[in-house]
């Protein structure tokens, strides 16, 4: 699913409007009666008080407090004045003012701000029309919804809020929704953390936008939704055999750290690869027979690391990093493993990344689409800090374009990053995925959708998903608590199943 910018979305508006064509008034009750269906399909008829701005926002919020008004809920409106609507804002403050019932506050008038001790709150203050940080009577407005101890949903974004950058917008100037409902697309700065404290659950409603107008526009932003993850996996053929599928290389582990290894080898198999061999140090030997029978070994010349790599022949793709330590043998063999590869696609986690961060110069030997997997300290190892999610975004593009390499920046709404620049934000997973050796399933399933020659942006499109999927499938059934990194892999079948189905 695309991510518009405020300034595409507003574009968007303006085309339905001209090609439907539609009035923008009717277009404008079209996303409001989406709203209301909304709110009364999760709420039963109460009090409700409306926030309204003097853009188009607060036109919503005027055309949604009438249907409430209508469907028998008891309104109160609150604006800072019925001066300088917009028109589409003006015709529902006429429209509203003919239902009696419903009262309203002018704070112009020295009308007091609502404190409603009941009910839900609609803040429909400000869109994506703001321009500047939130001040004077909007931002007391702001500040009185925030202090209620109600349900509050937004209309389009919580006031205050823009759809991007907000580097330079206070907490305290942005209301604190509980629900969002974002009219059309979601919003980038939804999937940003620092914007979690006021976005709460949001929810992208449908209002019969331009659909060749939509589809015609370019944009570098994408959620993967499970249709868009279905669409990457490949029907598996009847007639296959296990060179189908592939040949994985996977190079982990050292001494004290092989249930890493294991726990990638598990989720490379479970991944679907046709076979996989682990390189590992001599004292995993036992320990990889014994927990991944269906591995076969390769044994490094080293007790306790990885200081050399094998014959690189047989394999379709390289999955290196978990747990294998930042000892110069290692960053050696490393070295000499990028000299050496040739047509194999390749997956580099944990110490992989932190051996590029020490070694910068290594950046650029990577293969065109190796994939990167870091989390955000790993990543800020790798490309320098930022002072926002906004510029972190920024960063995370511009790295992968430079390099020519996919990097798979892991978090809530894991992003990932294409060597031309797109990015593909993750829906699936849970904080409970956040604990140790959660990284190194991904690896393992992300090598061993390499491995099965799905190019390296969709395997990370899809193998991200799956894991996350996996942790939904554990959490809803047991708990996040209790997720460990084995349960990501014995859920990886049914993520599969889930997807399959959908
Ligand atoms: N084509 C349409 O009619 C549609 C518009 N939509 C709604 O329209 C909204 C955008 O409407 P607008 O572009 O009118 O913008 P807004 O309603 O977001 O706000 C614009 C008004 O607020 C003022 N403003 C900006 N920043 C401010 C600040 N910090 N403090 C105080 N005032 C400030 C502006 O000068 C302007 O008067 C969307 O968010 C959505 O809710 C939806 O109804 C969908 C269709
Ligand atoms: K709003």
């Amino acid at each position: 699913m695309k991510i518009f910018t405020t300034h595409q979305t507003k574009e968007i508006d303006r085309r339905t409007i001209e090609l439907e064509p539609i009035l923008s008034i009717n277009l404008m009750e079209r996303a409001s009666i989406a709203m209301t269906q909304w709110l009364t399909t999760r709420f039963a008829p109460g009090v409700v008080t409306v926030f309204a701005g003097n853009g188009n926002n607060g036109g919503d919020a005027l055309a949604v407090a009438r249907m409430l008004a209508i469907g028998g809920w008891e309104v109160t409106v609150c604006m800072a004045s019925h001066n300088n609507l917009s028109p589409e804002c003006q015709i529902n403050y006429t429209r509203l003012t003919h239902l009696t019932k419903v009262k309203l506050h002018l704070l112009a008038n020295g009308d007091a701000i609502p404190q409603p001790d009941e009910g839900i709150v609609i803040d429909g203050l400000l869109g994506s029309g703001i321009n500047r940080p939130a001040e004077g009577t909007v931002l007391d407005m702001i500040q009185a919804i925030n202090r209620l101890s109600l349900q509050v949903v937004s209309i389009d974004l919580p006031s205050g809020l823009r759809g991007e950058d907000n580097s330079d917008v206070p907490h305290h100037a942005i209301v604190s929704a509980t629900h969002t409902l974002s009219l059309g697309f979601p919003k980038l700065a939804f999937l940003f953390p620092e914007n979690d404290h006021c976005v709460g659950e949001w929810h992208v409603l449908e209002f019969g936008l331009h659909r060749t107008t939509i589809e015609a526009m370019t944009t570098p932003w994408h959620l993967t939704r499970a249709m868009d993850a279905k669409a990457i996996l490949p029907a598996r053929d009847k007639f296959a055999h296990k060179g189908h599928y592939g040949h994985a290389l996977l190079m982990s582990g050292s001494y004290g750290m092989m249930g890493a290894a294991v726990l990638a080898s598990k989720a490379c198999l479970k991944a679907g690869v046709g076979l996989l061999t682990t390189h590992a140090p001599r004292y995993g030997y036992e320990i990889l027979q014994t927990t991944v029978p269906e591995a076969m070994v390769s044994i490094d010349r080293s007790d306790i690391l990885i200081s050399e790599f094998p014959d690189l022949t047989p394999y379709d793709a390289i999955g290196i990093g978990p747990g294998i330590g930042l000892k110069t043998n290692t960053c050696e063999a490393l070295a000499q493993l990028l000299d050496h590869i040739t047509t194999q696609r390749m997956v580099m986690d944990a110490d992989a990344l932190n051996i590029l961060s020490q070694h910068p110069e290594l950046l650029d030997k990577l293969p065109r689409e190796t994939v990167l997997t870091p989390h955000p300290k790993e990543f800020q190892r790798l490309a320098g800090n930022w002072s926002n999610d906004y510029e972190r975004l920024e960063r995370l593009r511009a790295f992968a374009i430079k390099h020519g390499i996919v990097v798979v920046l892991k978090g809530a709404y894991t992003t990932i990053a294409t060597p031309e620049g797109t990015c593909y934000f993750n829906t699936t997973g849970n904080p409970g995925m956040a604990s140790a050796g959660s990284g190194d399933v991904l690896t393992g399933i992300i090598l061993g959708l390499l491995s099965q020659k799905i190019a390296p942006a969709q395997a990370a499109i899809l193998g991200v998903y799956l894991h996350g999927s996996a942790g939904d499938i554990y959490a809803n059934a047991e708990s996040e608590e209790s997720l460990t990194a084995n349960d990501l892999v014995r859920h990886l079948g049914q993520a599969f199943r889930e997807l399959k189905n959908n």
